[in-house]
């Protein structure tokens, strides 16, 4: 539903699209449901007032790009639990379809915007990464649409199948999340983003995480895993990895620097590179704002087992951009001791003290948890839940001193 308010009661003229027939509800002063006839020239009609109408649609997008088996699922769980509640895929709808709903979230996958199909791809000799397998005009469109409080009718591409199943109707969330292969590859989607993550995976840890999901539940052999990523490394180095430079924030994921030549890949160095100057959002930080600090938190408060935990934190440079570097290598041995970890660190957009240890103690069988990777995606959930709620603040306060003049 598009939240529009009305200001004159005389002439009639729309700033924004509206369907044809459309239920409006108009600014907190004046509540009352309305119906609006689309005539020539933006204007419309409705059926009890008329005026002069700004439609201020209350959907924010978030654009999350990695690669496939990245952990972008993960990490979207970890922020429908910071709103609250559960996510799950539209009610009495396709059972393959791939878009999670929650009361505050939507999150689409852009493998939804593949215009080659499996069989479609194998014959042009193309992977999904390929631009040429995508329709980032009906993303674009469709993407601007959810924006503006639009409903569309958005495509499914059947992971079981292969094929794209006929379209599901998706209703304007208030946050809408794209994640997938490309949200910033095309720079009129790229626009639309409120805010933008890339899950930046090191290829050891793609590979680690890749072999234990696709062994473990998809029953591929080792070889056809290796083989798999070798094959789309080219398009990943082309199309996704440079999306990279656009993210508001990046999750950047290492092996530890702790264990001299590890191979194993169980303990990660993480990186949360957070960009300076972007609006409704300012970086967290460990001790002291702009300062350069190394800290092993090791020792009465902190129960560290071998190789232990050493955090950074520091401004630094990032594609000629601006940035501020949390950085965590190691794991917690305790997750309840995190919270002596969470007092040092600030400006974490948190509602209350301590809720960072509580939103990982809630979901601590989640991958990830006792490590960089759940402590910064949960810190960037609540980032987003910040963001999302300063933009609604100033709509709010833009529309009633609007209503006043
Ligand atoms: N932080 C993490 N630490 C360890 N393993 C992880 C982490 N995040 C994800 N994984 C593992 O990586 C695999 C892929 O994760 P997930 O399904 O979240 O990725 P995805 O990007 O959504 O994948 P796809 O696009 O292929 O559906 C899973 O087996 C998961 O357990
Ligand atoms: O990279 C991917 C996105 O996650 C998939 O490989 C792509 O969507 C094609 O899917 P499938 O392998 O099921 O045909």
């Amino acid at each position: 539903m598009a939240v529009c308010t009305v200001y004159s009661p005389h002439s009639l003229k729309s700033t924004c699209p509206i369907p044809n027939t459309s239920r409006i509800q108009l600014g907190s002063h004046q509540k009352q449901v309305i119906f609006f006839t689309r005539r020539k020239g933006g204007n419309y009609r409705s059926n009890k007032l008329s005026g002069t109408i700004t439609c201020e649609a209350n959907t924010i997008v978030i654009g999350l790009a990695a690669d496939s088996g990245c952990g972008k699922s993960t990490f979207m769980r970890r922020l429908t639990s910071v709103f609250g509640g559960a996510a799950s895929p539209p009610k009495g709808g396709n059972p393959d379809s791939n878009t999670l709903i929650s009361d505050t979230t939507t999150v689409i996958c852009l493998d939804d915007y593949h215009s080659l199909d499996r069989y479609g791809r194998k014959e042009q000799g193309v992977t999904a990464l390929d631009p040429k397998a995508n329709n980032f005009d009906l993303m674009y469109e469709q993407v601007k649409a959810l924006k503006q409080g639009i409903a569309v009718e958005k495509p499914i591409y059947n992971h079981v199948t292969g094929i794209l199943d006929s379209p599901e109707l998706i209703q304007p969330p208030k946050i809408l999340v794209i994640e997938g292969l490309h949200p910033m590859y095309d720079s009129r989607v790229r626009d639309l983003l409120d805010f933008s993550i890339y899950l930046d995976i090191s290829n050891e840890v793609k590979f680690a995480w890749k072999i234990q999901r696709d062994m473990a539940e998809r029953g591929h052999s080792l070889e056809s895993i290796k083989a798999s990523i070798e094959s789309r490394k080219p398009d990943f180095d082309a199309f996704i990895d440079p999306q990279k430079q656009y993210a508001d924030a990046v999750i950047e994921v290492l092996p530890t620097q702790l264990i001299p030549d590890d191979n194993e890949g169980k303990v990660l160095r993480v990186k949360l590179v957070m960009k300076e100057g972007v609006k409704y959002f300012s970086p967290s930080y460990l001790f002291d704002e702009g300062s350069t600090i190394d800290w092993i938190p090791c020792g009465r408060k902190l129960t560290c087992s071998y190789p232990g935990i050493k955090f950074s934190y520091g401004p630094d440079s990032y594609y000629s951009n601006e940035v501020s570097v949390l950085e965590m290598d190691g794991q917690f041995d305790k997750l309840d001791e995190l919270i002596y970890v969470e007092s040092h660190l600030s400006n974490l957009s948190t509602k209350f003290y301590g809720e960072v240890t509580q939103q990982m103690l809630s979901l601590s069988n989640f991958p990830g948890s006792t490590n960089g990777t759940g402590l910064f995606q949960t810190i960037v959930g609540m980032k987003i839940r910040d963001l999302y709620e300063q933009i609604i603040a100033e709509k709010k306060g833009s529309s009633l001193q609007a209503a006043k003049m």
